[in-house]
């Protein structure tokens, strides 16, 4: 993990209790999951990329000026991903990241649009997630699901296509819970994508578009009015219209918030100036993410450290938070109370030390 973005106002010790908590992560992308040891791999391989090979010049080049810089960097990241070996191996390696982190549950979003238009063959692409999914199960004990996400900016063709390969039997992956909207906001509204969303969620696909993170809080209630949504990607511009933080509570929506990505794209200034105390203080169901990790210097461990210092939590406020993302998730009952139990126990026997 790069420095700058690190907190380090978190004492010690609670940052020991997070290390060891066990988590849900909701909001964290597949390809900006990418870790540098990766990146570079797939840079060496591929030199004609501007993506630089040297892991040391990766925090400069992860530097962004605005959000439509980082979306610009996002897909030459993406440009190194060209075969179903580099999905594969990139899928497992999250995997194994997220399970250091203890992440018993993640749901990973995946834009297949992106990778099936640069030519990978979309089953090849399925297996290579698939295949994935049960070594990182297996393995590290980590439980993936998959949100296929329509990249906003590339239009209808990428809403038809990414709609396509959610619904379809003979290709939608057994690991596929959800349909989201990604990439920018700005001039691309969300009303325009109801149909699609209409039929991933007839294919029994849950809503949980990105809204309010570059775009305001009519943007939100776009996303819950057309595409059903049933969780909202940021969310951060609804402490602008109390109406709507009444809505997300009254209704229970959760939002995934991912402060240090919100930092790092530059829609919000300071993490002091960041809105999640003010969900909170409204009611609104809140689960802390990392969006993009080593995009944004950060991991999963670092968001809960940054939220425990804005909440002024301790280690119950923090497994609080962590029994929210488990709850807002997609898991089965069965599932969810498996976790949960985890945690209240890992916290009992760490007060109790
Ligand atoms: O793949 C293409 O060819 C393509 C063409 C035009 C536009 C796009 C995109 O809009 C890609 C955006 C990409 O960004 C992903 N992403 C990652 N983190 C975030 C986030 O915090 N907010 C919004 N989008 C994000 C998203 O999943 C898309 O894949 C692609
Ligand atoms: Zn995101």
């Amino acid at each position: 993990m790069t420095d700058h973005l690190v907190d380090a106002h978190a004492p010690r010790d609670l940052r020991a209790f997070i290390a060891a908590l066990p988590k849900a992560e909701l909001h964290v992308h597949h390809v900006g999951s990418a870790s540098p040891r990766i990146v570079s791999e797939l840079a060496a391989r591929h030199p004609d990329s501007r993506v630089p090979a040297d892991p040391e010049a990766l925090s400069d080049y992860f530097t962004f000026t605005d959000f439509a810089h980082f979306v610009e960097v996002y897909l030459s990241v993406v440009d190194l991903i060209r075969t179903p070996e580099d999905v594969r191996l990139l899928t497992y390696e999250v995997g194994r990241e997220l399970a250091r982190q203890q992440v018993r549950y993640a749901e990973l979003t995946v834009t297949p649009y992106s990778s099936t238009r640069r030519g990978i063959d979309e089953r090849a692409f399925m297996d290579a997630i698939e295949d994935a999914r049960k070594a990182a199960e297996a393995e590290f004990g980590t439980v993936l699901r998959w949100c296929f996400d329509i990249p906003g900016e590339a239009g209808l063709t990428a809403a038809e296509e990414t709609t396509r390969l959610a619904t379809d039997d003979r290709l939608r992956p057994e690991g596929l819970v959800s349909f989201g909207l990604g990439g920018p906001e700005i001039g691309v509204p969300r009303p325009q994508f109801k149909p699609y969303f209409d039929r991933a969620l007839a294919a029994g696909l849950h809503s949980v578009p990105h809204a309010g993170e570059t775009t305001g809080p009519e943007t939100v209630w776009d996303a819950l009015t057309h595409l059903r949504a049933e969780r909202i990607g940021h969310g951060t511009s609804s402490a602008r219209d109390p109406k709507l933080l009444a809505h997300l509570a009254e209704h229970r929506i959760p939002l995934e918030v991912c402060p240090t990505s919100n930092i790092a794209t530059r829609a919000v200034r300071t993490l002091d100036e960041h809105p999640l105390k003010e969900f909170v203080r409204a009611g609104v169901p809140v689960t802390v993410n990392s969006d993009d990790p080593p995009m944004f210097g950060t991991d999963l461990n670092n968001e809960y450290a940054v939220a425990a210092r804005l909440l002024d939590l301790d280690e119950r406020g923090l497994a609080e938070l962590a029994k929210n993302a488990v709850e807002a998730s997609f898991l089965d009952e069965a599932g969810k109370a498996r976790i949960k139990a985890e945690i209240d126990a890992y916290t009992s026997s760490w007060l109790a030390a």
